[in-house]
């Protein structure tokens, strides 16, 4: 099955506020994971070192000094994990493939027993009916290539799309859904720019060097794909409806966070008031002739990946948030909704605005949503965690999703992140995702109560009134 599939059916007539919601038939209901997340045997099988490995074992980096050594130990429990998916209802899996198993130093010789876990788990899920949709990138960078630039270099770009194909060689008979990045605005803004994500670098030249490198990446593994006979292939990115009263304020984070990469990826050209403001922190002279063709060729199906909106402000004074490159002068604000661990403003209506967004100034591409979630203080208690707020956060963000259908987005599936308790980055393991509880010391998992609500909702297709 692939995930574009045409969904045939109308929307059912919808209710308003907290009726019943019914989504389109064939819509993909799934979760979502990633390698350095959930796998640990980090030094196992041939794995080579990831740039976060190297990140999450330097001092004050990570919370607590966690690092993704063991996390989840999904790769040796991954057939519990996937029967456990199968106990859900889960219809569709995505997950990351790490480079650094497959190519330990991020180029030449391939690693059998990498590709081999994956052909384990793919075997698995089609075992159990499950779908899946693999991302080909998700910040787990060999450092070896990192040792050598990592994304603010050109070759990182080429060595990504020769990784692509060589995953593609061992799997592709098996996975029809093939996306090449997660998140690049987290890849570059946060790893080369603000330094709060491995490498670590706050250079926010190198930032704008990493999002050009990366996106080229996507475009020559897209190449690659699609020479091999790929039946989908796409991007997800990471995306945020921009609210405040100053229009200037407005476009320079808008440009920032979502146009420097939809406009390359779907219309092949880089933003101009976006390369005009950056000119103060590069000189762009790493675009070269033809890049962003390659950049800008047709894809399947768009990932976005929702949490939260992004509210500014103009405020006299204000420095630079490091995150934003030239973004002095603008506050980042936030109002009184609910907040979610992360301190991210709960807030559904976002989703709806940011998809119907999307599906008017870049149309004529299937979306889905490859992850939106929440993480809340989780109490497991006599073996059940209670987690009804995470069920209202999911509820609502159904709807918004349903209303976004409604007003004509063309969105294929749903993916909640997480499926598991995992690695939340610099927050280490303090942030819990999860539908699954994972009890970190025992690797004992326990379905919260979301994940038996979420498997109604897949059984039905839908909401509840
Ligand atoms: O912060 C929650 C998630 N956001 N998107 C990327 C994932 O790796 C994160 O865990």
């Amino acid at each position: 099955m692939t995930l574009s599939m045409g969904v045939s059916g109308g929307i059912s007539e919808e209710t308003a506020g907290t009726g019943e919601v019914i989504f389109p038939e064939g819509f993909v209901w799934g979760t979502a994971t990633a390698s350095y997340q959930i796998e640990g045997a980090a030094n196992e099988d041939g794995r080579g070192p990831s740039i976060w490995d190297t990140f999450s074992r330097t001092p004050g980096k990570v919370f607590a000094g966690h690092t993704g050594d063991v996390a989840c130990d999904h790769y040796h429990r991954y057939r519990d994990d996937v029967a456990m998916m199968a106990d859900l209802g889960v219809q569709a899996y995505r997950f990351s493939m790490a480079w650094p198993r497959i190519q330990p130093d991020g180029s030449g010789p391939v690693n059998p027993r990498g590709l081999d876990f994956y052909d384990r788990l793919v075997d698995e899920l089609h075992g159990h009916g499950i779908t899946p949709l693999v991302t080909l990138y998700h910040w787990d960078l060999p450092q070896a290539l990192e040792d050598r630039g990592g994304w603010t270099s050109r070759e990182t770009a080429e060595r990504f799309a020769e990784y692509a194909a060589v995953a593609y060689g061992r799997l592709g008979d098996r996975i029809a859904t093939w996306t090449t990045l997660n998140e690049p605005w987290c890849s570059s803004f946060l790893g080369y720019g603000a330094g709060v994500h491995a490498p670590g670098r706050t250079d926010p030249g190198a930032a704008f060097a990493a999002v050009h490198h990366l996106l080229l990446g996507h475009g020559l593994a897209v190449a690659e794909l699609r020479a091999a006979g790929a039946a989908q292939v796409g991007i997800t990115l990471n995306l945020a409806p921009i609210s405040g009263d100053d229009p200037e304020a407005v476009a320079h984070i808008d440009g920032l966070q979502n146009r420097i990469f939809l406009d390359p990826v779907l219309r092949g050209e880089y933003p101009a008031d976006v390369v005009e403001r950056a000119r103060r922190f590069t000189d762009w002279s790493f675009v070269r002739d033809g890049d962003l063709d390659i950049i800008g060729a047709p894809i399947d199906v768009l990932g976005v990946n929702y949490y939260s909106p992004t509210a500014v402000r103009l405020r006299a004074g204000q420095p630079a948030n490091p995150v934003h490159p030239g973004s002095e002068g603008i506050a980042f604000v936030q109002g009184d909704e609910e907040k979610t661990a992360m301190g991210w403003s709960v807030k559904p209506s976002g989703l709806t605005e940011l998809l119907t967004r999307v599906s008017r100034d870049y149309p004529g591409t299937p979306l889905i949503i490859t992850e939106n979630g929440a993480a809340f203080d989780d109490v497991l208690a006599d073996g059940r965690v209670a987690d009804e707020r995470r069920i209202a956060f999911l509820d609502g963000h159904f709807r918004a999703a349903h209303a976004a259908i409604a007003a004509g987005a063309d969105l294929r599936g749903y993916f909640v992140w997480s499926l598991m308790d995992n690695f939340e980055w610099a927050e280490g393991y303090a942030k819990r995702f999860g539908l699954v509880h994972v009890d970190y010391a025992s690797q004992r998992r326990t379905p919260k109560d979301s994940a038996l609500w979420y498997r109604e909702v897949i059984r039905r297709n839908g909401l509840q009134a």
